[in-house]
């Protein structure tokens, strides 16, 4: 049995990066065209094929979708060129993690992947999930999903040493939180509003040039074992907890074998052991510029790969001197 490390040693950290920058390339040929679906096909078309350049037996937990909705890097999805030999790994994916924003030319668009050994990532049904993140360098459980707003945002202000007021929380622009946003406002903070994109809104938490302390909503289950992912590798805390809006996706989750469907998940209860978390910019971003096609035919890249085992944390500028 080789540990969790060596299984992932083996497919190469580096070639993460390969993977989401084909990705992000392609999808950038769709920026502010306006084509939300061509951007994704794109995106997605170029994942899977650099996906199956690789030497391992890659299997997509976290995708486009359930097989008949989706006919690319769906669920179950095997991926890779090892005809079954090699590592046995999981992937979570999310080809193009802002399909709207690439449509109309938005900030922090990216193509993003996690990879870890088999059975380490939530197997996520593609529902909502109610997210809390904070960065690096707090006390274990300064923020819960069990406590309101206010009280995260009090216990947040005590162990950074600032008033209330001072705490920046990152909200996904939706009426569903407008409750989450008028307690935000009675406690006077400030609040970056994002139209889409809550992977980078997690992440942002960890950065302290973004300024954002708390990352705090409901957004996608798949997107949010993504960010778990991240964060792992960067440090930082974050729960999250399924939201359900119908019978049918309470049967979805029950078919993916979860079982208490108001279970709260630690960052650890959605991506476990030894994980890589890669991402490329497809637009500018906080975390990474986007695609860009200079005079003369060069494309470049910024990417961002790391790795929980080791707490590297490494970002990869590419110069692509010939045509993608
Ligand atoms: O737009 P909704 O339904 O509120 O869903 C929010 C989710 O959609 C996104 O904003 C964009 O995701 P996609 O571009 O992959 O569809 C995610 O970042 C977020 O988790
Ligand atoms: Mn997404």
């Amino acid at each position: 049995m080789v540990s969790a490390s060596h299984v992932l040693d083996r497919v190469l950290v580096l070639e993460m990066v390969r993977v989401t920058e084909a990705a992000a390339i392609a999808a950038s040929s769709w920026i502010g065209r306006g084509d939300n679906d061509a951007a994704d096909a794109a995106a997605v078309e170029a994942m899977r094929a650099a996906l199956n350049e690789l030497p391992m037996a890659g299997t997509v937990v976290i995708g486009e979708g359930e097989r008949d909705e989706a006919p690319m890097l769906y669920i179950g999805e095997k991926v890779g060129c090892s005809n079954g030999d090699g590592p046995a790994i999981d992937i979570a994916l999310d080809p193009l993690e802002g399909t709207t924003i690439t449509a109309n030319a938005g900030p922090n668009a990216l193509a993003v992947l996690a990879i870890a050994e088999k059975g380490c990532l939530l197997n996520a049904p593609d529902v909502y999930m109610e997210k809390i993140a904070i960065g690096p360098g707090y006390p274990e459980g300064t923020v819960s999903l069990d406590k309101s707003v206010a009280d995260n945002v009090r216990s947040l202000a005590a162990a950074k040493n600032v008033k209330p007021h001072e705490i920046i929380a990152c909200v996904l622009d939706r009426p569903r939180h407008d409750p989450i946003v008028a307690e935000l406002r009675a406690l006077g903070c400030g609040i970056k509003l994002i139209p889409d994109g809550d992977v980078a809104g997690v992440i942002a938490t960890t950065d302290q040039d973004t300024g954002v302390d708390i990352y705090l909503g409901t957004g996608g289950a798949p997107e949010g074992v993504l960010a778990a992912a991240a964060l792992r590798c960067v440090g930082g805390q974050m729960q999250g907890r399924l939201v359900f809006r119908n019978d049918d996706e309470r049967a979805r989750a029950e078919r993916w074998g979860i079982e208490d469907l108001d279970r709260i998940y630690s960052m650890e209860d959605m991506a476990k052991g030894d994980c890589i978390f890669a991402a490329t910019g497809v637009t500018d971003g906080s975390l990474l510029k986007g695609v860009k096609r200079q005079r003369g035919g060069t494309t470049t890249t910024e990417s961002i790969v790391m790795r929980a085992s080791s707490g590297t944390v490494r970002r990869v500028s590419t110069a692509y001197h010939k045509p993608v």
